[in-house]
């Protein structure tokens, strides 16, 4: 017994002296090779506790506080707010946090950088391997498959649109003495509302959960739980591993078995058989009929059916949740956006594919909303391999940054965009007239950049422009009905949602006031 347990102390000893030696050799072969390549380091942001992790502690607390962005922006600045790019040592580990525009540009246009295992793995259980999990070739794969699924006009659908909105409308009922609905959070609302346009655009069936009454057996608490837990793996980096419980494969299994169901259904039925009657959905668009004419492998269509509808429904209904979060704050901004729709289209809906052109306003206040509360918070790449940024080393923060093989960095969108250098003094209001003379380049990113730029950019701005015109249709006042400090509550579920909903009531234009 005693040899034994001296046996594998002695091992545990050569095996620690032998990390720490290995350490020391990269770090010495890393500097010789940053000074090579003329790069200086960037500021450290150094732990205080002995483990090394108060950093990440820090931020996982101002996450679930609903305030990670902010806290981001606090610690860049306490180095100094002319600091844009940082090192932060965690644990064994060291990432590279940026909010230079110029390095941005290197990290999505470069070959030398990719995706993050972390977040492979972190997202691996729900998705499996598709377009938003995978590199180099299966990537190339993937985006090749659905690219050109969005090039199509067809995918903008006014009809499936209308169909769900009137759903949505139907949960707002108005006093038919007073006009005005009760107070109501939109934001539920909205994840509903996009999740019943995407599974429809997607599968050509919608999941309907603006009509079903139990929100326990809905789909999207299903999602929502599911990404909660793929958020918290995400976070914990290398650790993601510990987050894996019994839960969170119940939320993936439910959700593969709604995506199975629909993809068997699918191929058991080719899409060439379908009725070409659109009241039967066999005339209109949907993603899965279009990508079973590429393959029939159930697994991969079941994949890349359901990475699409996570890209898009989130991030869709969060924006446009966000949009009439302001709307309800700036009543001026919404007086001004409904008087040019009215004069523009008086009470028809618009049309979808120039919307967006005949009201430059509209874009201007969703440019802002992306500005302000950054959907997509943070992005991330890694070093496939040791490589340089341009800028963040040094004092002065000018030198080229070396990058060695492995290290994740991180981009807070967020901080970027609340850089008051890059947007002037007045970079924490809300005021959509700024784009009138902004013209963006990289510090403005919200749907990503380079090759892995997002798809569903225009498809998405289309959708929300086109239910706030309606909504402006609808409704000539919009209130802001939130009790509290009024602060705003950036909750982290990958996306950036309201931690406090969109509280408002409305008022139909129709009505007496
Ligand atoms: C308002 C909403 C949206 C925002 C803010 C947004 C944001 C983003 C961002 C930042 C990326 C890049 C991720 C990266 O660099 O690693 C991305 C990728 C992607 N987005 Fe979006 N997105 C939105 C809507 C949509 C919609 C509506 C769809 C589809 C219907 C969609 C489909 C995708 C896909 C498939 C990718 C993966 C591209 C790739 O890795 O090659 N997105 N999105």
């Amino acid at each position: 017994m005693f040899r034994y347990s001296t046996g594998v102390f002695f091992l545990l000893a050569v095996l620690l002296a032998w990390t720490i030696v290995k350490s020391k050799l990269k770090k010495r072969r890393n500097k010789a090779k940053a000074a090579a390549l003329g790069c200086l380091p960037p500021p450290e942001l150094r732990s205080t506790n002995l483990i090394g992790n108060s950093i990440l502690r820090e931020s996982m607390k101002a996450t679930k506080e609903d305030r990670g962005p902010q806290y981001v922006v606090e610690k860049m600045d306490s180095v100094s707010p002319d600091c844009h790019t940082i090192k932060v040592p965690i644990i064994d580990y060291e990432i590279v946090v940026t909010r230079d525009p110029e390095n941005a540009k290197v990290l999505f246009s470069s070959p030398d950088f990719d995706i993050s295992h972390t977040r492979q793995l972190s997202w691996m259980p729900l998705l499996g391997k598709g377009i938003f999990t995978s590199r180099g070739d299966t990537w190339k794969h993937s985006r090749a498959l659905l690219r050109p699924q969005f090039a199509r006009e067809m995918i903008s659908d006014p009809q499936l649109e209308e169909h769900h909105l009137q759903n949505l409308w139907g949960k707002l009922p108005a006093d038919a003495a007073t006009g005005w609905t009760a107070t109501a959070d939109l934001a539920p609302l909205f994840f509903k509302f996009t999740l019943d346009t995407a599974t429809e655009f997607i599968f050509g069936t919608s999941t309907n959960s603006l009509q079903q009454s139990d929100e326990k057996k809905d789909l999207s608490s299903h999602f929502n739980a599911a990404k909660v837990w793929i958020d918290k793996r995400g976070a914990l980096a290398k650790f993601y591993w510990l987050m894996n419980s019994k839960e969170f494969k119940e939320h993936c299994a439910t959700i593969h078995k709604f995506a199975d169901g629909l993809v068997a259904d699918r191929l058991a039925h080719p899409p060439e058989k379908l009725s070409a009657d659109p009241e039967k959905g066999g005339g209109r668009f949907n993603l899965l009929n279009e990508l079973a004419k590429e393959t029939q492998d159930p697994r991969e269509l079941r994949n890349e059916t359901l990475h699409v509808l996570i890209a898009g429904r989130d991030t869709t209904g969060c924006l446009l949740g966000w949009v009439m979060y302001f709307l309800a704050r700036h009543p001026a901004v919404f007086a001004k956006l409904r008087s040019l729709i009215l004069e523009r289209f008086g009470e028809h809906p618009a049309d979808f594919r120039t919307l967006n052109s005949q009201v430059p306003y509209l874009q201007w206040i969703i440019s802002e909303t992306l500005r302000v509360v950054t959907v997509i918070p943070l992005n991330e790449r890694i070093a496939l391999r040791d490589t340089v940024l341009p800028r963040g080393g040094g004092p002065d923060g000018k030198a080229r940054v070396f990058v060695p093989e492995g290290t994740q960095v991180l981009i807070p969108l967020y901080a970027m965009q609340h850089r008051k250098d890059l947007w002037g003094d007045d970079v924490e209001e809300f005021r959509p007239e700024r784009w009138e003379s902004h013209r963006p380049g990289w510090e403005f990113i919200p749907f990503g950049a380079g090759a892995r730029k997002c798809l569903g950019q225009q498809f998405g701005r289309q959708e929300v422009s086109y239910v706030i015109s309606r909504f402006c249709q609808k409704y000539d006042r919009i209130e802001n009905m939130e009790q509290g400090d009024g602060r705003v509550r950036l909750h982290h579920a990958i996306e950036n949602r309201s931690g406090t909903g969109v509280q408002v009531r409305l008022h139909e234009a129709k009505a007496a006031s």
